[in-house]
């Protein structure tokens, strides 16, 4: 069976986001031949080996002042000489992301497209949210997985006078869980697809 490395690179201020990587990750190992690697954006000096020979890797950052935060920034800064400049070294890895914010909106959107673009700048490709809207109609409610309407990841809302042991609400973490299931999924398909296809096999070695 294709064992594929599913890395999940992060940071986390105060633990809110902590919380969505860890649904993530749940999400990644409910898939078979999936296994997930779980790096913090502080201690990814260790792990560069890891995430360059992971088949994809899922970016999470709490937005910062409709951003992602100066620390995952400093870890996106320092790809450019430890991945870009060694040879496009991700390039074909399958990328995804979540963020976490105090407001409903709090400009997540803002954070998830600066992951985008950065998967872009790596030659990765992104797969998004693959849930249909919810909690916009009389019907929907704030239990609804992806209750925030958001497709580019996965996005949670963490109220600012909780901890993350009570936030972000279940709703959030079961879309973040979602997340990390269909990138595994993904991976793996791609991996397949990659195996059987002797075109595909052509440009590896031509690499
Ligand atoms: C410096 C700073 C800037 C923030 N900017 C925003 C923002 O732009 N939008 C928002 O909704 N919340 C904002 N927040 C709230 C955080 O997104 C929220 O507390 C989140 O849960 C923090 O995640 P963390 O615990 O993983 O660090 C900000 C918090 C801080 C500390």
């Amino acid at each position: 069976m294709i064992r594929q490395g599913i890395a999940i690179v992060y940071h986390s201020g105060y633990g809110h986001t902590g919380r969505q990587a860890e649904a993530v990750r749940a999400g990644v190992e409910e898939v078979d031949g999936a296994e997930a690697i779980v790096v913090t954006v502080d201690r990814v000096e260790h792990h560069w080996g890891d995430l360059n020979a992971a088949q994809a890797i899922i970016f999470g950052s709490p937005t910062y002042m409709g951003a992602v935060s100066a620390s995952f920034k400093a870890f996106q800064e320092a790809t450019s000489q430890t991945v870009l400049a060694r040879g496009y070294l991700w390039r074909d890895k399958i990328a995804a992301g979540f963020t976490t914010s105090g407001s409903r909106s709090g400009d997540k959107l803002s954070t998830l497209m600066q992951m985008v673009i950065f998967a872009a700048q790596h030659g990765m490709h992104w797969v998004g949210l693959d849930l249909p809207p919810a909690n916009c109609s009389s019907t929907g409610s704030e239990e609804d997985m992806n209750r925030l309407g958001f497709w580019l990841g996965a996005a949670a809302q963490a109220n600012t006078d909780e901890g993350p042991e009570t936030a972000p609400p279940a709703s959030d973490l079961a879309t973040a869980r979602h997340l990390g299931r269909r990138v595994a999924l993904t991976a793996l398909q791609y991996a397949r697809g990659r195996e059987a296809n002797p075109f595909a096999r052509e440009f590896a070695a031509n690499e």
